[in-house]
């Protein structure tokens, strides 16, 4: 089976073209292939679907390292679009793309001719606490909740992008310990569907750093919807502009949330690495 590796700043993927032909227990596959020793190595598998909605052009579905299925990845809807543009599986630079968060909208910015970013319509966060999902009584936003964990409280803010985000700001992201802390909050009783966790640094109105631990992955170099969450998380604690440039590991996001349409918007950039066949 061919497969194409690619990466949104260095958060990788294997991506797999099922247009002609279905991929039997995808779940399953994903945990084989993403796996560093064993497999190809990635933080996802993505797969290249068509699509039944007639104003979708196609679908993507992604599955997490340990099989589990998230809603939205960020990173890898811009591998997505460049993806399907390279291949001339279209010639638009606006698409409409089908995935479990809704229909998402990435734009293709080209550089005479060649695929420069991708500038992706994320939709319009979700904020109330039942919609994260986070039990409780209150249907609230949850902005600086303390939340229990071990020995420490943390204050959080969480935001959904499709996908559930728990974001902590602090004051020195360097020393946070993102192995121990990463997996008691994603697995957190209060959150019925687990939770990706981002710590962020405020360095100033326009420009955050975070650090992220993936539900379903673990530590990796960014995470575009965490990216967008944490955005809107710092906007809604008023510690930032409506505009903001996210440094993570791998590298920088712009990130916007319009006070105009109240939806959010990623810039960035996607880079195909390697093709290659697996092994059935
Ligand atoms: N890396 C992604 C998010 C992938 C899904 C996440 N692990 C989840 O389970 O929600 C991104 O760039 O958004």
């Amino acid at each position: 089976m061919k497969f194409t590796k690619m990466h949104g700043l260095g958060n990788d993927f294997v991506l797999i073209d099922c247009l002609e032909k279905e991929v039997e227990n995808p779940s399953q596959l994903a945990k084989e292939m993403c796996d560093r020793n064993f497999g190809i190595g990635a933080d996802g598998l993505v797969l290249i679907l068509p699509s039944d909605l007639a104003e979708a052009d196609y679908r993507m579905r992604i599955f997490n390292p340990d099989g589990s299925e998230p809603q939205m990845c960020g990173n890898a809807i811009r591998c997505f679009a460049k993806y399907l543009y390279e291949r001339e599986l279209t010639d638009k630079t606006q698409l409409n793309i089908e995935t479990l968060a809704g229909m998402i909208k990435p734009e293709i910015i080209l550089e005479e001719g060649a695929v420069k970013l991708v500038t992706v319509d994320m939709g319009e966060p979700i904020l109330s606490r039942n919609e994260i999902p986070m039990l409780g009584e209150e249907q609230e936003q949850v902005i600086k909740e303390e939340l229990r964990v071990g020995t420490e409280t943390f204050e959080i803010t969480t935001v959904s992008m499709g996908n559930p985000h728990c974001v902590i700001f602090v004051e020195d992201i360097e020393k946070i310990e993102l192995t121990n802390w990463g997996p008691q909050i994603e697995t957190h009783e209060l959150f019925p569907e687990d939770i990706n966790v981002e710590f962020i640094e405020v360095l100033n109105q326009d420009e955050i750093e975070m650090r992220v631990w993936e539900r379903g992955a673990g530590v990796t170099l960014a995470c575009g919807t965490g990216a967008c969450a944490s955005t809107v998380a710092s906007i809604l604690n008023e510690l930032t502009e409506r505009k903001v440039t996210v440094h993570l590991a791998g590298g920088d996001l712009v990130i916007e949330w319009s006070e105009d349409n109240n939806r959010v918007y990623m810039s960035g950039p996607a880079t195909e690495v390697f093709v290659g066949e697996w092994k059935l």
